[in-house]
């Protein structure tokens, strides 16, 4: 198997999650007053981008984003659950609103501030499913390291964190279109938390997996800090800190 890099170390030690202390506002204090690593503020995006006539899909979205807190977004299909991920990654654009990530010494920086791509990698969004890649996942770990921002970062080892998910390490080696759904989920996942992003935007990160390999990837990604897009209401009870529900009339609530 190639060597996927020189600096790789192992997946640090799963750091306990808080419990969720609070419900009702979106701004309010989850965490007895520790300050989040992440803010959303006032985002607002319309359905369709290129009308001022058009329907908002969510409107003056606010909430506060704490350290190893998992908030889950629900809301029917169609609501806008994956673009206020993409919004917020600046993937997608949007017609009003801001976000802000804790950096050094607690100053919040917005995406224009810390630039885009430093913006995506410590604030990242997984898609459901790796886009139709060519080459195999090891290509692809070598693309994502090959990018200027990764490159001056330190990574962990996505094959031992893909091991400890059932992924056989000879896996990397095969081509994207004979993996599995499944396979093809967890290897993405592991990739971007071998990144250690400080904000994981997960779209339904277990949708292709089977219970068993649910429950490990649960147990790794509940001690991250992220948000998570998820239809399992059973799943939502035993990840969420918090839950962002969004309405298809544009409004939400954050319990
Ligand atoms: N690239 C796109 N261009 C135009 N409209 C889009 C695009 N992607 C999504 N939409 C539309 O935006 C709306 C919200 O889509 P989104 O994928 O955010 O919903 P969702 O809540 O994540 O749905 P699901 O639960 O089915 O994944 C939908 O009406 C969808 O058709």
């Amino acid at each position: 198997m190639t060597a996927v890099s020189d600096n790789y170390g192992a997946i640090p030690p799963a750091v306990p999650s808080e419990t969720a202390t609070t419900s009702g506002t979106a701004l309010s204090e989850h965490s007895g007053g520790q300050a989040p690593v992440l803010r959303v503020r006032e985002m607002t995006k319309r359905r369709d981008e290129s009308s001022s006539e058009s329907d908002y899909l969510f409107y003056d979205v606010n909430f506060d984003l704490h350290e190893n807190e998992v908030l889950v977004v629900r809301g029917p299909s169609g609501v806008g659950k994956t673009t206020i991920l993409r919004c917020i990654a600046q993937l997608t654009p949007h017609e009003a609103g801001i976000c802000s990530l804790a950096t050094k010494g607690d100053v919040f920086r917005t995406p224009l501030q810390l630039g885009t791509p430093v913006w995506r990698a410590d604030v990242m969004y997984v898609p459901q499913r790796p886009a139709q890649l060519a080459g195999t996942p090891l290509d692809f770990v070598d693309m994502v390291n090959s990018f200027k921002v990764q490159a001056e970062r330190e990574h962990y080892d996505p094959i031992e964190i893909a091991e400890d998910w059932g992924i056989a390490p000879e896996l990397w080696d095969k081509k994207w279109p004979e993996l599995s759904g499944g396979e093809q989920q967890r290897i993405a996942l592991a990739v971007a938390l071998s990144c250690d992003p400080k904000v994981l935007l997960l779209d339904e990160p277990t949708s292709a997996l089977d219970p068993q390999a649910t429950a490990m990837v649960e147990d790794t990604l509940a001690q991250r800090t992220c948000i998570w897009i998820t239809h399992d209401d059973l799943q939502a009870k035993r990840i969420a800190s918090r839950t962002l529900t969004i309405r298809p009339d544009a409004t939400y609530e954050v319990v």
